[in-house]
Parts: structure tokens; sequence; C-alpha cells
């Protein structure tokens, strides 16, 4: 199964640009594409890169600067079976990607917090996505539509993109990897408080 990662590789990440410039944004997104790069090869699969701009990764790499749901329809067109998981989610595992690749299902969908859909398997022709918004709930409705049977993957791993400064506790609490060391590296730590953990960063990033 083709296994493809959508990465917006020149202004990622827009929802952290109160805490980190665009320069460590880039970064950032970068080591998180690696965690899932890394996860998707032990979970048995070679992933494909569908980027923006081209970047420097040894994975088979294509370049489309249409908007995200357009790119990925062109990738969807396809009778086989397609795999599209999200590059912000450096807490995949291995074995949550396989829950997901192995689930039985027309299409599979991963949601993200706050109605996103992080990753997904499409295995009829006819599905479409339809990112933004709550696509998941859209994903849901249009897998129906085309009659294709619909598995969900309930999934912390799979359910947690990182968008905003709060999803970054999240990566320091249960991460490993890039992301989490390039965290470590610029000083980003974790503030407790009564309320929800949080994150701060110190001087010596
Ligand atoms: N190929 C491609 N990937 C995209 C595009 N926009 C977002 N992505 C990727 O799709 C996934 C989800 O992205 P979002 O969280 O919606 O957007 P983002 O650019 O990462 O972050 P924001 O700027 O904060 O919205 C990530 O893997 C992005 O790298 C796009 O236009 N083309
Ligand atoms: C791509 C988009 O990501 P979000 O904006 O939810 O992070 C979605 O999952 O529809």
């Amino acid at each position: 199964m083709r296994v493809v990662v959508p990465f917006a590789a020149e202004q990622p990440k827009t929802r952290l640009d109160d805490f980190f410039t665009p320069a460590e944004r880039r970064e950032f997104s970068r080591a998180m594409l690696d965690n899932v790069l890394a996860a998707i090869r032990e979970s048995g699969h070679e992933p494909e890169l569908l980027t923006t701009a081209p970047i420097e990764r040894d994975v088979p790499t294509i370049v489309d600067e249409r908007p995200l749901t357009t790119a990925v329809n062109a990738i969807l067109e396809t009778d086989s079976p397609v795999a599209i998981v999200m590059a912000d989610l450096p807490l995949a595992t291995p074995a949550a990607l396989a829950w997901l690749f192995d689930a039985p299902e027309d299409v599979v969908l991963a949601p993200g917090r706050g109605g996103g859909t992080n990753a997904l398997v499409a295995r009829h022709p006819d599905f479409r996505v339809d990112y933004h918004g709550t696509s998941y709930l859209d994903h849901r409705e249009g897998a129906r539509r085309v009659g294709a049977s619909v598995g969900i993957v309930d999934s912390f791993r799979l359910g947690t993109d990182i968008d905003e400064r709060a999803d970054l506790a999240e990566v320091l609490v249960h991460g490993e990897g890039a992301a989490r060391a390039w965290l470590d590296r610029v000083g980003v730590r974790l503030v407790r408080s009564d309320g929800r953990v949080g994150v701060e960063r110190t001087g010596n990033g």
C-alpha cells in the first residue's frame, strides 16, 4: 500500500508563530516529519512525501504546490489502496499505524482533536478528501455517500496533531525522537500548574 505524507514545506505551523520564529517552525515541522517517516518505516511501509516544495529527505517525493485537498485528491485517483498520514503527528508509533493500515474497512479514519483527520486509508476508488474545518465528520459522511464501509481508529497517538502551543506539552510528556529532541534543544520545558500542564521557553534555547 502507498503511504503518502503531505508536508507544507515553506510556511509551516503558522499557529505556533507566537512561540517560534519562522526558521524554528520550519525546523520543528521537519523534526516532526522525521518522527512520522521513521514510524511508517518501522511499521513495514515505505513512505512517500507529498510536499509543497523540494526538501532534503531520503524518500520518494512528489512536489505539488496546489492546496492540500487538491494535491491529496490527485493521489487518491487510483484503484489501489492509499494511506495519507499527516506530518505533524510526532507521537505516532508503528503499532498505532499498524492499527490504521490493517483495519479492513474501505475507508479508515484516524480523527484528530478539534475535528480534523490526522490519518486515513482509502480503499474505495470514489472516496475523496476535503480537509480543514471538521474534516473528520465530512470524511465520514463522504465515505458513506460513495457506499464505502467506514472504520474509525480511536488512537491518542494518531489523534494528537501538533498545531498550537498547548499541544507541545504532549510531545514533552509522551514523545521520543526528533521532535522531542528538538524541543529539548531549544529550551522548551513543561510548566506544571494547578490546571493543565503547559510549556515555556527557558533561556538556553
Ligand atoms: N502537500 C501539502 N501539505 C500540506 C499543505 N498544508 C498543510 N499540509 C500538511 O498537512 C498536515 C496538516 O497541516 P495543518 O496542521 O492543517 O497545517 P500546517 O501548515 O502544518 O499548520 P498551520 O499553518 O498552523 O495550519 C501537515 O502534515 C502539513 O505539513 C499543503 O498545502 N500541501
Ligand atoms: C488538515 C486539517 O488539519 P487541522 O487543521 O485539523 O490540523 C484537517 O485534518 O482537516
